[in-house]
């Protein structure tokens, strides 16, 4: 409407037949365009773009960083604050020296921003640290695609790329991917988001693919057997004939879970494993099983470069609040003082790596030689029973223990033997379960704050939260 009253102000003696042969596409007319709106059309479009451009610069580059830097300090920081480049203050306090109308020290200053941007994360309260980002040489950058990138773990293996100065894709249909986990760089011009289904091919040029995507926590996984069989199998399938295509290094996140139930003890990459092939857990156990058999034969016939990680249990920040598993339910519950679940006895045992561990383990075995699959997991080995004692300890909570009856086919025993993973890519944990529980302790109790509550996942199928 306000198109057409623009238009009919400058042209006061056109017939309606001739405005609306105005409203038409103008593609269709193009003398008729032309004659009756003159070099009124061509201005009426500069100005506009010209005014797009402006609005598109100040909200890119001024609107956007304040608003963002605002929602970092009036967030409860899980790491503590570093040394800031730019605080909301000093954006203030800097806009307020310029010169009224001075418009060659404000796009300086653009100019300024748009250079620190392109340089570190932005603060979010998921993520409320800034990290840096290097300058590679072209020879030296790599394109580096990450499936399940907004992960729990895949989102703190894409922080190191970028802030190694890679180009990072992240392909994620944010089933139990969430958007908070990789918003820190989502205006960072090495970074780009494809909310895209692995189970459909993809076409992109990339140099090395992380295969990480997959629900990876028995609720989950549970939750949609059929869909989680088919990312495991149709969706390896797929980053494969990408890797194929475009000559890419692609390494599979595998699991522990391979194992099964295990009567080999630790386990040793050639344990071959102790898995029911129709249990509530054979979708990931299984599928996972039949991935690593496609990775190995896709190396052999076709002479793709492949990696496998068996990853045992992890934990650490973003871990999802309603995954289910056994970290997150014993701290969420301690630090709100709810009875903390044991499935069973507790006799069962896991060992606990925390996720920048395993960020090393992963970043080290696809830039290794060597190509055959490799346990990556703490051996720090507690049951179950322990385990809530010791979370119960450490976050001084009021809960009691509640025991729930034992969940199916769930394994006995869980511990990594990583001698391979020590000689063949100089790999052991660095963290211990005490340090690494103590920054994750603190992270959930600022979910908590934010959340208000958190009711646990219990055990058995469940639909991952937003
Ligand atoms: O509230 C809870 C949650 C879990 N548990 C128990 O704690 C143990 C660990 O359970 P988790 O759900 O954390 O993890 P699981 O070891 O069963 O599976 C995990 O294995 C390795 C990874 O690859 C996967 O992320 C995940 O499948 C299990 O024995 C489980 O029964 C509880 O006793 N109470």
């Amino acid at each position: 409407m306000a198109r057409l009253q623009l238009r009919a102000g400058k042209s006061p003696a056109q017939s309606p037949a001739e405005r609306d042969n105005q409203t038409l596409p103008q593609r269709r007319t193009p003398t008729k365009s032309t004659s009756s709106s003159g070099g009124g059309m061509s201005s009426f479009f500069s100005r506009q773009s010209v005014m797009m451009l402006a609005v598109g610069l100040l909200t890119g580059y001024v609107i956007l960083p304040i608003f963002l830097i605002e929602t970092k300090i009036r967030g409860d920081y899980v790491y503590g604050r570093l040394p800031q480049i730019t605080t909301s203050d000093e954006v203030i306090n800097r806009s307020r020296m310029l010169p009224e109308n001075d418009r060659s020290a404000a796009l300086e200053r653009l100019m300024e921003d748009r250079d620190v941007m392109a340089h570190q994360s932005l603060p979010t309260s998921t993520t409320p640290q800034i990290m840096r980002t290097k300058t590679l040489p072209d020879h030296h950058r790599k394109k580096i695609l990450v499936t399940g990138g907004a992960g729990f773990v895949g989102s703190h293996l894409v922080d190191k790329l970028m802030q190694q100065g890679h180009e990072v894709i992240v392909v994620d249909n944010f089933f139990t991917g969430q958007k908070k986990n990789i918003a820190h760089w989502l205006h960072h011009p090495n970074f780009s988001l494809v909310v895209h289904d692995v189970t459909e091919e993809i076409m992109l040029e990339v140099d090395q693919i992380y295969h990480l995507a997959c629900p990876a926590s028995p609720p989950h996984y549970q939750y949609n057997p059929v869909k989680t069989i088919k990312t495991s199998t149709m969706g390896t399938l797929n980053m494969l004939g990408l890797a194929k295509r475009v000559k890419a290094r692609i390494l599979l996140t595998s699991t522990s879970e391979i194992y099964g139930d295990p009567q080999e003890h630790p386990q040793k990459e050639s344990y071959w494993g102790n898995v029911n092939t129709v249990g509530p857990r054979s979708c990931y156990d299984e599928g996972k099983r039949v991935a690593e058999t496609m990775m190995y034969s896709y190396k052999n016939q076709n002479h793709v470069e492949v990696r496998v990680a068996r990853i045992f249990n992890t934990f650490g920040p973003r871990m999802h609040p309603n995954d289910g598993r056994v970290v997150s339910n014993f701290i969420i519950q301690a630090l709100q003082n709810k009875d903390m679940t044991i499935y069973g006895a507790g006799e069962q045992t896991r060992s606990f790596q925390y996720v920048s561990d395993l960020v090393e383990g992963l970043h080290a075995l696809m830039n290794g030689k060597y190509d055959m699959p490799v346990n990556l997991g703490n051996p720090d080995e507690y049951s179950v029973k322990d385990f809530a004692e010791y979370v119960h300890k450490m976050t001084e909570s009021q809960s009691k223990i509640e025991f729930l009856p034992k969940s199916q086919d769930d394994p006995s025993q869980r511990r990594p033997d990583i001698t391979t993973a020590k000689e063949k890519i100089g790999w052991e944990p660095q963290v211990t379960v005490e340090n690494g529980l103590k920054k994750t302790i603190e992270y959930f109790q600022s979910v908590l704050d934010e959340a208000g509550e958190i009711i646990p996942t219990g055990p058995g199928a469940a639909k991952p939260e937003a």
